[in-house]
């Protein structure tokens, strides 16, 4: 058995009809499949709270990324640019099981759009369009850029809080030099960073990377650039994978009563 491992999914039209579906990249459950030893299972965009039913089945969590934006109303923000994509279906069902997932100690992966969510949902603000804001770098790549490697590619490095909890979960060199190349594809960033957060990497804008939940029972990191684009090549982004992968196997362990038969037989 593997721990399973619920994926966050967006509501997204399909077909002429744009009839509602749910849907996550398939980056995701490769990843889950892969560095993570997980089971991958899709968690719809219910347009509720729908946590009480899928956390006492879950042994992590992982936050996807994701073209839509939180709907600002989430933290009294001003209403999006006309044509801003929004998922108000997968607000409802992210947010709640944010919190719950940190309060039942289910480990918790948040990546771009997750990490705006979990902000958001510990009580933080975002801005909407960091671009425009005075010396702040443009974090974005249009989505139609055809070059895998302009796309997903390395933009810029982070400086990393060196005894802070990602540093612990990246290589030596990365921890020791205090530094990482990331990939970024994103308009909004943290405004006001939530109560129970700590702020752990920065792009040389100052804008937040990655952040910790202070006081977390369990493996609960967001990052602000994807590791599920490159962590076949790359070592930081794989260790992450795999660390949140060991904290799941534990919950799985811990969840199903086997924690004991584990000991015995080390
Ligand atoms: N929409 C938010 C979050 C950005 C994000 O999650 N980007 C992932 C894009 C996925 C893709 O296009 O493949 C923002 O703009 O900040």
């Amino acid at each position: 058995m593997k721990p399973l491992v619920g994926i966050s999914c967006c509501q997204k039209p399909f077909g002429i009809f744009a009839t509602p579906n749910h849907a996550a990249s398939d980056s995701y459950v490769r990843v889950v499949r892969g560095p993570v030893v997980g089971t991958p299972v899709l968690l719809p965009a219910a347009g509720e709270d729908i946590s009480g039913e899928l956390l006492p089945h879950l042994d992590g969590l992982i936050l996807t990324g994701s073209r839509s934006n939180v709907w600002p109303g989430h933290y009294d923000g001003p209403a999006h640019a006309e044509g801003t994509p929004e998922d108000l279906q997968r607000d409802a069902t992210t947010l709640p099981l944010i919190r719950a997932a940190i309060a039942e100690g289910v480990p918790l992966l948040a990546i771009c759009r997750g990490m705006q969510e979990l902000n958001v949902a510990l009580g933080g603000s975002l801005d909407q369009r960091i671009q425009d804001l005075p010396g702040r770098m443009d974090h974005s790549t249009p989505s139609d850029q055809p070059i895998p490697r302009v796309r997903t590619g390395k933009a810029h490095a982070v400086r990393i809080d060196k005894d802070g909890a990602l540093a612990r979960v990246l290589t030596p060199s990365a921890r020791l030099a205090g530094r990482l190349a990331v990939n970024s594809l994103h308009n909004q960033g943290v405004q006001s960073l939530a109560p129970r957060l700590v702020a752990e990497a920065w792009a040389p804008d100052g804008t937040v990377e990655a952040v910790r939940v202070e006081g977390a029972a369990a493996f609960a990191l967001g990052v602000q650039w994807h590791p599920e684009y490159d962590w076949e090549q790359d070592a930081d982004s794989r260790s992450i994978f795999e660390v949140f992968g060991r904290a799941c196997e534990a919950r799985r362990l811990a969840r199903t009563g086997l924690v004991g038969l584990a000991q015995a037989a080390e």
